[in-house]
């Protein structure tokens, strides 16, 4: 049951098989005995998990269950909880217990889903490797000394171990891909406006969206079609009909044998120069071939200023930051310091203490490049880069139905090995980073393993609201292929 798909478990519910208590058991069992060493989970809620699988099963037996009704998930530590620890990663919001839902959690809520506890994450979620969290760094399941990948790297590693089936995310700048290719599993980041960001606490707003991780591109379907579609309480949410994301997997295939026949797949050269490490290029370049033989055709595209992603983003997601975490102040809730003089210095004294390294790094950066002077020459800069680095993937997307690439240069690094050098940790996000940028989706599937037995990543990139594209070419990926079934040892 713990390597069961979404689609299975639901069988296995409604047949009586199994039950929601059952599951929640079984997981939060797993939990309990394993993630002691993965450090996957900041909360687990066991009786609160209990309760919703009751009411799951009551559901069940009336026959009204929707596709997700009873199934265990975890959301990753950014989303507001009602009556559940929020922190963010931060000892800023050790403390704080959010007084209603994010949309996401009201969403999967309401769909039935049983949610188990809240996954650790890189702090208000800034950070490619899981090191920058209050509550420790998580440990990739493939390989305990290694990295999971970052910032949602908590949800990454759970899903990975089968802690839980299938977990949310966010990718602000490839926080959802990054880790999902590191640790082997399936994650999707939609096109922005897609899901609502109400209740998600911000870091740089006009990046941030919710995605999801799970073992294949059928079973992320399932979440993101439970948790996608307008909402009035996001500005930034996009009037649009909700999507069943399923649909597009169960069409059948004019050509069985072939098929993805017709697919143009898009190659981006800056996508595969140097700074990629061997074996991650020849498990792509191996997908690459499958996806050939399943019919797809590919095209040598250009992306001339995706090489300037990273320097853009490092500007630009610092300056939102450094406006969003003004909020925390120590005055209505959060961290604050046992002991100050005046207002002034309690605002300096909760900041410092509630903060660590990397949010008072960009906190710093944020405000800098947007102070009289240098606004001009940063934040400006990097806002037209931002339109160049879009018309590219416009321009691209003239010439193929989706991009494909690795989605991180290398496998899963040591745990340490980058925490002293912010730039290297930045540049382990040079493929994913121009997606948020344009806005566009992405996603990122088990493609192989590289050296020492370490999951490599394959992205793909849609044009904007192509998810269904993008989880259904995934899809017939997987069809074909088992690398999203295998395993670390621990989910054995
Ligand atoms: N939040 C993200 O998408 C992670 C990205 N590496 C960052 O630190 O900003």
């Amino acid at each position: 049951m713990i390597n069961a798909s979404l689609t299975e478990l639901r069988a296995a519910l409604d047949a009586g098989q199994t039950s929601s208590v059952e599951l929640a058991n079984l997981f939060l069992d797993r939990i309990d005995r394993l993630d002691g060493t993965l450090n996957s989970f900041i909360t687990v809620d066991r009786a609160r998990a209990l309760d919703a699988a009751r009411a799951a099963d009551a559901r069940i037996a009336t026959g009204s269950a929707g596709p997700l009704t009873g199934i265990p998930i975890a959301h990753k530590d950014v989303f507001c909880t009602q009556g559940v620890l929020t922190t963010c990663g931060s000892r800023m919001l050790s403390n704080f217990v959010s007084p209603y839902d994010a949309h996401v959690v009201e969403l999967l809520g309401r769909a039935g889903a049983v949610m188990l506890g809240k996954t650790n994450m890189d702090e208000f979620a800034m950070g490619s490797s899981n090191e920058n969290s209050h509550f420790g760094a998580v440990r990739n399941p493939w390989n305990t000394d290694r990295i999971p990948g970052g910032s949602s790297g908590g949800s990454a590693a759970a899903v990975a171990a089968r802690l839980v089936p299938a977990a949310t995310g966010t990718d602000t700048g490839g926080s959802v891909r990054q880790p999902a290719a590191l640790t082997g599993v399936t994650g999707i980041k939609p096109t922005y406006g897609v899901v609502s960001r109400y209740g998600m606490i911000a870091y740089a707003s006009s990046f941030d969206q919710a995605g999801v991780f799970a073992a294949s591109a059928e079973d992320c379907a399932l979440m993101l079609s439970a948790i996608a579609g307008f909402d009035p309480r996001d500005s930034t949410s996009l009037e649009r009909p909700a999507e069943d994301y399923s649909l597009a997997l169960q069409q059948s295939a004019a050509e069985p044998a072939r098929p993805l026949a017709g697919l143009r797949i898009g190659l981006p050269e800056e996508f595969f120069g140097d700074g990629l490490a061997a074996d991650v290029r020849a498990a792509v370049e191996a997908a690459i071939e499958e996806y050939r033989r399943l019919g797809a055709t590919t095209v040598a595209v250009k992306l001339p200023n995706a090489k300037l992603a990273i320097p853009a983003y490092y500007v630009l997601a610092p300056a939102e930051a450094s406006s969003n975490l003004s909020r925390f102040d120590g005055v209505r809730y959060g961290h604050r310091a046992a002991e100050y003089g005046d207002l002034d210095d309690m605002y300096r004294k909760s900041r410092a203490e509630g903060f660590g390294a990397e949010v008072k790094r960009r906190i710093l950066v944020g405000t800098y490049v947007l102070s009289h002077g240098y606004y001009d020459a940063y934040y400006l800069q990097a806002q037209k880069l931002r339109r160049l680095i879009a018309e590219d993937f416009r321009a691209a997307f003239t010439q193929c139905d989706v991009i494909a690439g690795p989605t991180s240069p290398t496998t899963a690094w040591a745990i340490g090995a980058k925490t002293d050098d912010p730039v290297q940790m930045y540049l382990s996000d040079i493929y994913t980073i121009a997606v948020n940028l344009a806005g566009l989706p992405g996603l990122s599937h088990p493609a192989g393993f590289g050296d020492g037995g370490l999951p490599v990543g394959l992205q793909l990139i849609g044009n904007y609201f192509d998810e269904s594209r993008l989880l259904g070419t995934a899809h017939r990926y997987q069809q074909a292929t088992d690398w999203h079934l295998r395993r670390p040892a621990i989910a054995a």
